[in-house]
C-alpha cells in the first residue's frame, strides 16, 4: 500500500529512530528523515540504514541536515538557513514508493518547531500522513504522552497507535485507554541494536501494523 506513515514521539531520545528502522522493516517500507540536526554523533538515515535487512527498502537523504544538536529551527538559523515546508512535501511526493510506505521520522516530539513559524505537527497535517507515536515510561511521561495524544486528537491527524519503548508498565494500559489510541506494539530494551534485533522486532510488529493499517 502506498501509505505515509509519520514517526512522532512523546520527545527526543525515546526511540523513534529505533522504531523507525523496526517499522520500515516490518512493511518493506522506504525511510525518510526530512531534517537531521546533530552531525557529530552519525545521523538517523546512516542508523536505520545499517539495521535494514530487506532489499527493498531506500533510505532517501535529509532534506536539511544541519550541525546543531538543537531544535531544527535553531539549527537552520545557526546556519543561516530556512526550512521550507513545500520543499519537504515536494520531496515527499517524489520519494513516495508507488506500492510500498514512505516511512518519515520527526526530530523530537510534535510541538518542534521547523522553522520560525511551523511545528513538525503542521508538516504532519500538511504530508496528510498517518501517525505512529513512540513512548517510553519515566516519571513525567504520562504528561508528554497525553499532552501528544490530545493534540493530535485536537488537529484530527490520523493516528495509527502507540509504540511503546522498555520494558512493561501499567501507565502505558492507562495511556492507551485515555487515548483511545491503540497498542502496535513495544519494543523491549536491549544490549545490542543491531540487523538481527530488528528483524526479530519486525517481526513481532508486522501482524498489528499490517491490520492496523489495512
Ligand atoms: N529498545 C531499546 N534498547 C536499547 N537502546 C535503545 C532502545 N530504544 C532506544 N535506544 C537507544 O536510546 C537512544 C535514543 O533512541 P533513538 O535514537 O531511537 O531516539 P529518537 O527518539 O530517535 O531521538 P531523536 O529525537 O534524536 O531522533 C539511542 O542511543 C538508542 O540506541
Ligand atoms: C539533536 C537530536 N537529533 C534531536 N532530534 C533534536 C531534538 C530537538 C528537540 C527540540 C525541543 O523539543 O526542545
Ligand atoms: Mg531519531
Amino acid at each position: 500500500m502506498s501509505e505515509r506513515i509519520f514517526i512522532t514521539g512523546t520527545g527526543t531520545g525515546v526511540g523513534k529512530t529505533i522504531t523507525a528502522a523496526c517499522v520500515t522493516e516490518a512493511l518493506a517500507a522506504d525511510y525518510w528523515k526530512p531534517i537531521q540536526t546533530g552531525l557529530m554523533e552519525g545521523t538517523d538515515t546512516d542508523t536505520v540504514s545499517s539495521l535494514l535487512s530487506n532489499k527493498v527498502s531506500v533510505c532517501h537523504p535529509e532534506a536539511w541536515r544541519l550541525q546543531a544538536p538543537a531544535s531544527p529551527h535553531l539549527a537552520a538559523r545557526l546556519e543561516h538557513c530556512t526550512i521550507d515546508m513545500a520543499r519537504i512535501l515536494q520531496l515527499a511526493d517524489q520519494y513516495q514508493p508507488v506500492s510500498r510506505p514512505l516511512v518519515m521520522e520527526g526530530a523530537g516530539g510534535l510541538m518542534v518547531p521547523i522553522n520560525e513559524e511551523l511545528f513538525t505537527l503542521d508538516l504532519i497535517v500538511a504530508l496528510k500522513a498517518r501517525v505512529l507515536i513512540v513512548a517510553q515510561n519515566y516519571l513525567g511521561s504520562i504528561n508528554h504522552a497525553m499532552l501528544t495524544a490530545k493534540m493530535l486528537q485536537h488537529t484530527g491527524v490520523p493516528v495509527i497507535g502507540w509504540v511503546f519503548g522498555g520494558d512493561h508498565h501499567s501507565n502505558e494500559d492507562d495511556v492507551v485507554k485515555w487515548s483511545g489510541y491503540p497498542k502496535v506494539g513495544r519494543i523491549p530494551l536491549t544490549d545490542t541494536v543491531d540487523k538481527a534485533f530488528v528483524q526479530q522486532q519486525a517481526q513481532l510488529l508486522s501482524t498489528s501494523l499490517h491490520s492496523l493499517l489495512a
